[in-house]
């Protein structure tokens, strides 16, 4: 009998599940590989191949749960997966059985002809196309991976980590920070966008980013509303020397340029400077770019303002990366937290008295964000937190007790959720507007 010819689509969702799943591969390490059932689909298979394993990754655990009661006991990892791909396509997107039983099979088949895994697969597939879409269409949200979901709770409860856990499996909108914000309602209108309290765009169903209108002319970037706010907690730069301490791939560095700093972009990697060039060559914005480590960067001359948005553990973005907590494991943060720590240290350093700096990270733990900023306080006498009250956009029950920004994916929950992030602002002693020496304003 001839070998049918696999959707390629779904084989290449397929690789990216087991090179998550069973490899500890990201997704972006995936798909940046030139070889491969991925690297070999045309773009529109690509990006099909794309939403089918971020999908799957997402509800992993409600799929299992609708092959569950029709299974004695899971198949082996491939099977496994090809079942899961096919409970997501019957129950979440209401694919026609036919076609997703018959595409399954032939994935089983290429998989092991010679094993009764077809004839599994087929049979399975089929009793969950009878019952599946109702239960999934009641069933709650998807959990997260155990591990990653035991360190949650433990800071933040059950009941808030469900919070978490709903924005998860929702997914997260397109957000779009526009280079000339006083173009928001002219691009709203051309996108066919909203526009956020925090100054951006929000698309709902956005399709190929860079065909959108104002893509090639970098008119805006895609940035999560949560992750447009630290560069605005610097407060006006018009004519501030400002350094973005860990800058790549470049939004935050995009933003200060676009406000009229003069920005130094400063990161440690390659490969991520290499797409902050571009993206300041797609804008037209300008910046002094330095691949260094931070850790032990000089300056002759120290800065008006300092952005640090450090490495972090990124559990805060994970509606958008659903991969990451298959593969972060939250037991053991401390080569972070140092770096975090010794970071935030050198930024002080490279400070001018009187100046402002923000530290972010896009993080749920406190640990890399309202820890950090108790410990920096403690080593640096001196330094003050500058409440954040006043950033326009934020909401009131954003703010913690110090005057930070605790931002959750349950929040907006009404508008399609926000990424996590923690976001302070200091200053050191004489702290006061650029250009100014003294006082102690918090403007
Ligand atoms: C959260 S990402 C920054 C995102 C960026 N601010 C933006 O808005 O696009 C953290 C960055 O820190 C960089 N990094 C890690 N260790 C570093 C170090 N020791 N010195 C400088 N950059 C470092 C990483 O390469 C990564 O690009």
């Amino acid at each position: 009998m001839a070998t049918p010819a696999l959707d390629p689509a779904r084989a290449a969702a397929l690789a990216l599940l087991a090179g998550v799943l069973s490899e500890r591969m990201s997704l972006a390490d995936q798909t940046a590989h030139p070889k491969g059932p991925f690297a070999e689909c045309a773009p529109a298979e690509r990006a099909r191949a794309q939403r089918l394993a971020t999908g799957v990754l997402r509800h992993l655990r409600t799929c299992d749960q609708m092959l569950g009661p029709h299974l004695r006991m899971p198949p082996y990892p491939a099977i496994h997966n090809i079942l899961r791909l096919g409970a997501y396509e019957l129950c979440a997107l209401g694919e026609a059985p036919h076609g997703v039983v018959h595409a399954a099979v032939d994935l089983a088949r290429a998989e092991d002809p010679q094993s009764r895994a077809p004839g599994l697969v087929n049979a399975v597939l089929r009793k969950v196309a009878d019952l599946g879409p109702a239960l999934w269409a009641a069933a709650p949200p998807a959990q997260l991976p155990k591990p990653f979901r035991k360190g949650l709770v433990k800071v933040w409860g059950n009941k808030t980590v469900i919070g978490f856990e709903a924005a998860h499996g929702a997914g997260a909108p397109l957000d779009l920070t526009l280079r000339d914000p006083s173009e928001a309602a002219l691009w709203a209108d051309r996108l066919g966008a909203v526009v956020l309290p925090t100054g951006g765009l929000r698309l709902s169903d956005a399709g190929q980013v860079s065909q959108l209108p104002g893509y090639a002319e970098g008119a805006w970037w895609v940035q999560d509303a949560a992750a447009s706010l630290p560069a605005r907690a610097l407060g006006p730069v018009v004519g501030a020397r400002v350094l973005d301490l860990c800058a790549a791939p470049g939004g935050k560095t995009l933003q200060l340029a676009a406000a009229g700093a003069q920005v130094t972009a400063l990161d440690i990697s390659d490969a991520r400077v290499a797409r902050l060039r571009e993206n300041l060559a797609r804008t037209g914005l300008a910046a002094e770019v330095v691949i260094a480590d931070g850790l032990t960067y000089a300056a002759e001359t120290p800065f008006d303002a300092i952005l640090l948005d450090a490495p972090c553990s990124a559990t805060g973005t994970i509606r958008r990366h659903p991969d990451l907590p298959f593969l972060r494991d939250l037991s053991d943060l401390s080569d972070l937290t140092a770096l975090q720590a010794g970071l935030l240290d050198r930024a002080v350093g490279l400070l001018r008295p009187g100046g402002r700096l923000v530290f972010a990270t896009c993080s749920l733990l406190p640990a890399e964000g309202e820890d950090q900023v108790a410990a920096a306080l403690a080593r640096h006498p001196g330094l003050a937190q500058v409440p954040l009250s006043d950033l326009a956009g934020s909401a009131a029950e954003w703010l913690t007790d110090t005057g930070a920004l605790r931002l959750r994916p349950d929040f907006w929950a009404e508008r399609g959720g926000l990424d996590g992030f923690f976001i302070a602002a200091l200053a050191k002693p004489g702290y006061a507007r650029f250009g100014h020496d003294s006082g102690s304003g918090t403007s």
